[in-house]
């Protein structure tokens, strides 16, 4: 089964107007010398801005999240609509940030899911074990049940992609081994076989600490089908770097 690479830019609560911009123009201007599909997910005041810089390009804008509902008193929130009415393709969903800072659940993310499915976004589910986790050896079984419950009925391989970020390597500079990430993304197709139909063209990108010098070396494992790229997707070099070194 094809499956076009996605490199996705998550740039976090990083980014402000003139420079946020100016990084979006610089990855859409390098976006035509490489082969795989690029995102990028700036902070929600930017993301406009940033889809409008895009516009015309190869590269799609995403969110980094969004609420179940549609609209309603809930302050602060942004719906999956607002995000696809600023310009956003794709959200990210239930990153580990996310879960340990807003406390958000598996049937959070998956509510979540089906709004982003209902606005017409393509949604990145994010799973992941802890480091107390993979110590106990439960890492398998870690990804299974927030996959089992973060990814509703209805999954389709157009508007789902997993994100596999263990939690102890984002942002530290440690990257699991290839076997071990291998393992990982073999056992997540395996259990999304389980949960829809066309498993196979579900695209399962891996996520943390993933820079040029790591990236032809994660992204030539089989199941590994991209990068969700937090630190280095802020900048343009090192981000287009990462994409380049995929080769499909
Ligand atoms: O969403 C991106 C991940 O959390 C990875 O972040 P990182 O590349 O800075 O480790």
């Amino acid at each position: 089964m094809a499956r076009r690479t996605l490199i996705a830019g998550n740039w976090k609560m990083n980014g402000l107007g003139a420079d946020g911009v100016a990084l979006a123009r610089d990855v859409a201007a390098g976006a035509s010398k490489v082969a795989a599909e690029l995102l990028v997910c700036p902070p929600a005041t930017l993301l406009a801005r940033v889809a409008a810089a895009l516009a015309g390009s190869a590269v799609n804008a995403g969110g980094q999240d969004c609420h179940g509902k549609a609209g309603g008193a809930h302050t602060g929130d942004v719906s999956a609509e607002m995000l696809a009415d600023a310009g956003a393709t794709y959200v990210i969903l239930g990153h580990s940030e996310r879960r340990t800072d807003h406390g958000e659940s598996d049937a959070m993310v998956r509510a979540k899911a089906e709004a982003a499915w209902r606005a017409g976004l393509a949604a990145i589910v994010c799973i992941g074990e802890t480091l107390a986790e993979r110590e106990a050896g439960r890492t398998l079984g870690v990804l299974e049940t927030q996959l089992k419950g973060s990814v509703p009925a209805g999954a389709t391989a157009a508007r789902l992609v997993i994100a596999y970020e263990p939690v102890w390597a984002i942002g530290t500079g440690k990257t699991p081994t290839t076997a071990e990430v291998d393992a990982a993304h073999r056992h997540i197709r395996s259990v999304l076989g389980g949960l829809m139909p066309g498993a196979d063209a579900v695209r399962i990108l891996y996520g943390g600490s993933m820079k040029p010098s790591n990236a032809g070396e994660l992204l030539a494992i089989a199941d590994v089908d991209g990068g969700l790229i937090g630190g280095a997707s802020l900048k343009a070099a090192d981000f287009l770097a990462i994409a380049a070194a995929a080769q499909r």
